[in-house]
């Protein structure tokens, strides 16, 4: 007894210290959880030994904010040098000073819009002439916001079509074609999400685009193995980001119910899913390519389980449905 109530107050320590850092290193917005989250408390130091990337370059496209600057954040303090990349210079030199001054690793910033494709080629020619052409590529960068498919405009689904599919093909072509040109492998990693595999209502550009993504990682996999690249995808569940829940959730509502159906009785936090892509982008992972990686703390079988609502039905309620069950015996 004694054993399990000290077990439990250091899970809560875990949590609290846990969260104190990854407001220092991930400045992540305040965490909310549910009964079940003292259970699978978030740890936010970085996972991997220190040095992991030394001498590796890394480029995180959308790397200023969200998830993209908790990856820098990580990779940063495992010793890469790492470009962060979007539309907007302000955000992303104020990043790269904050986590350079962090961790004593260059982050340079660099100005590109994903759907240009000329933007992207001049992107890599200043990445080849700051750190030469990398080691690891994230591509993180998205648009999104839910809105009725009826009311969508053309340009709407070009937008969102535009940075999440042809933003990331542009970004992985160029480096690709010069990567090969240069007899350097590379890790690719692609941000997706967990309705890139299911499709999602409300979201329907996003969630084609996403599915896109992850088609041609899947087919790159299989390709270009012979040049020394591999090519992953991560599918996040909920982790809350100042860009994702204004445009997917901004009244607030749709938070509570999410966290009320995840197994984990919690969001994901930046810190984690930096973890996870950091490990996918390391040596560690070097024999894994074309791999899925859902991270969503029990989500999308969740949402999929024609019975998981039975989870709302009491022992005594049971009682009763088991007698009525019970009852059709020969019928
Ligand atoms: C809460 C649960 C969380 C679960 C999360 C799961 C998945 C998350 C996936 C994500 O991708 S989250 C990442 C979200 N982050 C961002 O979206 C950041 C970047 N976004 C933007 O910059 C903008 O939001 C935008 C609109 C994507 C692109 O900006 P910009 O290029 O400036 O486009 P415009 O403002 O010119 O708009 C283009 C086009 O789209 C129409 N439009 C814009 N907003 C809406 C809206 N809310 N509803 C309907 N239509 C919209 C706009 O009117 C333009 O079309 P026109 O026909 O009028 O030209
Ligand atoms: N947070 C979540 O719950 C989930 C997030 N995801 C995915 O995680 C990734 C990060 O999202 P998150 O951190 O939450 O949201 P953010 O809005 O913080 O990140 C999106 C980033 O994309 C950049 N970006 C947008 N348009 C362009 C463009 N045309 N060219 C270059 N960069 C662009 C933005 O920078 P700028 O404005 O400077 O261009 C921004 O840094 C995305 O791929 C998203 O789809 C998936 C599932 C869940």
């Amino acid at each position: 007894m004694a054993a399990r109530v000290l077990g439990r107050a250091g899970r809560l320590a875990a949590v609290v210290r846990s969260s104190a850092l990854q407001l220092r290193l991930h400045g992540s917005a305040g965490l909310r959880f549910g009964s079940q989250a003292s259970f699978f408390p978030p740890l936010g130091d970085a996972m991997l030994p220190s040095g992991s990337f030394n001498n590796h370059v890394a480029l995180i496209t959308g790397g200023g904010t969200g998830l993209g600057r908790a990856m820098t954040a990580t990779l940063s303090q495992l010793g890469a040098q790492c470009i962060i990349a979007s539309r907007k210079l302000d955000i992303l030199q104020r990043t790269a000073e904050e986590i350079s001054s962090q961790t004593g690793n260059k982050v340079h910033a660099v100005q590109c819009d994903v759907r240009d494709p000329q933007a992207v080629s001049q992107c890599v020619d200043q990445m080849e002439a700051l750190t030469g052409l990398p080691d690891v590529i994230i591509n993180n960068a998205a648009g999104n916001f839910v809105c009725p498919s009826e009311r969508l405009s053309p340009n709407a689904w070009k937008t969102i079509t535009d940075i999440v599919l042809n933003g990331t093909a542009f970004v992985t072509l160029e480096l690709g074609k010069r990567l090969i040109q240069n007899q350097k492998g590379a890790s690719f990693l692609a941000i997706t999400t967990i309705y890139a595999e299911s499709g999602s209502g409300f979201v329907v550009p996003s969630a084609s685009a996403k599915a896109g993504v992850e088609a041609l990682y899947k087919s790159l996999a299989a390709e270009w193995g012979r040049y020394g690249h591999r090519f992953n995808i991560i599918q996040p569940g909920p982790i809350r980001t100042k860009g994702a829940f204004s445009r997917l959730d901004p009244t607030g509502a749709f938070e509570k119910a999410t966290i009320d159906r995840i197994p984990t009785g919690r969001l994901g936090t930046p810190a984690e899913i930096a973890n996870l892509a950091a490990y996918v982008s390391s040596n560690y992972a070097s024999w894994m390519s074309g791999a899925v990686i859902r991270f969503d703390g029990g989500e999308y079988v969740s949402l999929a389980g024609e019975f998981n609502e039975l989870r709302s039905v009491t022992p005594d309620q049971w009682k009763i449905l088991e007698v009525m069950i019970r009852n059709t015996k020969g019928s």
